[in-house]
């Protein structure tokens, strides 16, 4: 490095360093809440690397010592308050926006107006299209989920005979989700344009990197936003396709009937005001793909690293009875608790429920405990899923994953999509995940397909450990998988 570069990555290291520790020490008084470590947000440095380098220890920590109650860890720039026990947990889920906000909490952590458009921000109206538009035409969309996935998994597998097959995971997962989500949010042929799946799947990573830059370096930070980048390399595949439904639309005469049943539609149909432009739309159909790829992608990771113990003659009874519909997909009970296992058991990351106090007088549960405003807040789900109490609720079927009794298997209690105050990997409350309809009949389709096709191996013979980051639980990314035809005798 040159000196310029020297002195510049010093002075920023120093600027960023002063504005933690003012941020830290200005935050919210939380003298009540009683911390893990040392209560003086300097001293608490411990903690802080215990929790960059996995959150999981250090909340578990907190969740014996604090039943029912709350504690706080200590995060590089300011306190998270954690909230244990089924009557806490339920207040933030069911607690107004006004009061404790979801958007709040995860708009400062992606940083999503600098990363994402302010428009997102200001308009979050995608997460009613999701749940609604969305949902509404899985049954009839679900030929064409199922016909890309089958493409998506021949074309990723280029499989001859009886022979094994290496591919690293995660990548290939990846490939596979991006293409089936897309078959949905933007028809053929986009979905399998190698362009797009890579700029959708960059984006994502760009997203977070960029939302952590921006958080530390405030001043900065937004000037490395890859917003316009990335928006610039979207234009150039999706603004096309916008615009011509745009002109469609306004063309006197003939209505515009054969508009594709996708989600570029049901955004233009539900957007209001400066949303409903090419771009906006552009950058909304973007969005929908951050919150939808990388999350199915870690989980299904998780899902393969499990599944060499799945039994899959259920599935097969299953598919020779009835073929495959949504609703053949529906009464695959063991695909459905499988995946919601893997997701209890591993889940993608370890904290669940983030929000943030935004009513000025602060946030006052029920127990009399008052949250000044500013404050940050979530429940440690990894403890929750794992709690001792829980045990009762599961027969032990795998080496580590157990499957629900059988008389509650199939049971719409606990299927994937169902949250509950022990089960939080889409939430629960008010927001909890509007795409989680959606993700549960891709990614069990997605595991049908794979069990009743391919023979899956570790190159090593055990599940490659997953990373622990912060509140992040991800699969391992750069472990290498074994795919073989399956044979039938
Ligand atoms: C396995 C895959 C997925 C996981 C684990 C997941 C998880 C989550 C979680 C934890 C939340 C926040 C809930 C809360 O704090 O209460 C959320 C919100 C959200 N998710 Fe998902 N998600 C997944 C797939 C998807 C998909 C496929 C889509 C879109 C098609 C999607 C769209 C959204 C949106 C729009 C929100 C914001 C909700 C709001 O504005 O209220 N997600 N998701």
């Amino acid at each position: 490095m040159d000196d310029v570069k020297v002195l510049s990555f010093y002075g920023l290291a120093s600027a960023a360093g002063v504005y933690v520790i003012f941020k830290a020490l200005s935050g919210p008084k939380l003298d009540d809440i009683p911390a893990l470590g040392s209560s003086n947000a300097l001293l608490s440095f411990r903690e802080v690397f215990r929790y960059i380098f996995g959150a999981k220890e250090l909340c578990q920590e907190g969740y014996a010592k604090y039943p029912d109650s709350m504690f706080r860890v200590p995060n590089v720039d300011r306190w998270n308050v954690m909230a244990t026990g089924h009557t806490l947990m339920e207040e933030i889920a069911t607690a107004p926006e006004s009061e404790l906000s979801f958007y709040q909490s995860i708009n400062e952590f992606l940083q999503t107006g600098y990363t994402m458009g302010w428009g997102i921000v200001n308009d979050p109206y995608h997460a009613d299209v999701v749940k609604s538009s969305m949902t509404r035409n899985l049954g009839v969309l679900f030929p064409e989920v199922r016909d890309e996935i089958i493409v998506a998994f021949d074309d990723v597998l280029p499989l001859h005979d009886k022979e094994w097959l290496t591919v690293p995971a995660f990548d290939t997962m990846m490939q596979i989700v991006c293409r089936t989500s897309n078959r949905l949010f933007v028809g053929l042929p986009l979905c399998r344009d190698a362009d797009f799946i890579k700029l959708s799947i960059d984006y994502a990573m760009d997203v977070i990197i960029a939302g952590q830059l921006i958080n530390v370096f405030p001043a900065v930070g937004p000037l490395l936003s890859p917003r316009k980048k990335i928006l610039r390399r979207a234009s150039k595949h999706l603004t096309p396709i916008v615009a011509e439904r745009f002109r469609k639309e306004q063309e006197p005469g003939e209505k515009f009937t054969d508009r594709p049943n996708d989600l570029i539609t049901w955004l233009m149909d539900a957007a209001k005001g400066d949303e409903r432009t090419v771009s906006a739309i552009v950058q909304r159909v973007l969005f929908v793909n951050f919150a939808a790829v990388r999350t199915s992608t870690d989980t299904f990771t998780h899902v393969l690293y499990d599944i060499a113990a799945l039994s899959s003659s259920q599935v097969e009874r299953v598919v020779r009875k009835e073929g495959w519909t949504r609703a053949s997909l529906n009464r695959m009970y063991k695909i459905d608790s499988f995946l919601a296992e893997s997701q209890r058991y591993w889940g993608i990351g370890t904290l669940s429920l983030g929000r943030k106090v935004v009513n000025k007088d602060g946030f006052t549960f029920s127990n009399g405990t008052t949250l000044p405003y500013g404050t940050y807040l979530h429940s440690p789900m990894w403890s929750v899923h794992h709690d001792p109490g829980m045990a009762s609720a599961y027969v032990r079927w795998l080496p580590i994953l157990k499957l629900r009794q059988s008389e509650e298997v199939g049971s719409a209690k606990y299927q994937v999509i169902t949250t509950t105050l022990d089960y939080l990997p889409f939430g629960h409350g008010r927001h909890a995940c509007p795409g989680r309809f959606f993700a549960a009949v891709e990614l069990k389709a997605m595991l049908a397909h794979l069990v009743l096709n391919y023979d899956v191996q570790f190159v090593d013979g055990k599940r490659p450990a997953n990373q622990y980051m912060a509140s992040a639980c991800l699969p391992d990314s750069s472990a290498k998988i074994m795919f073989r035809r399956r044979h039938r005798d």
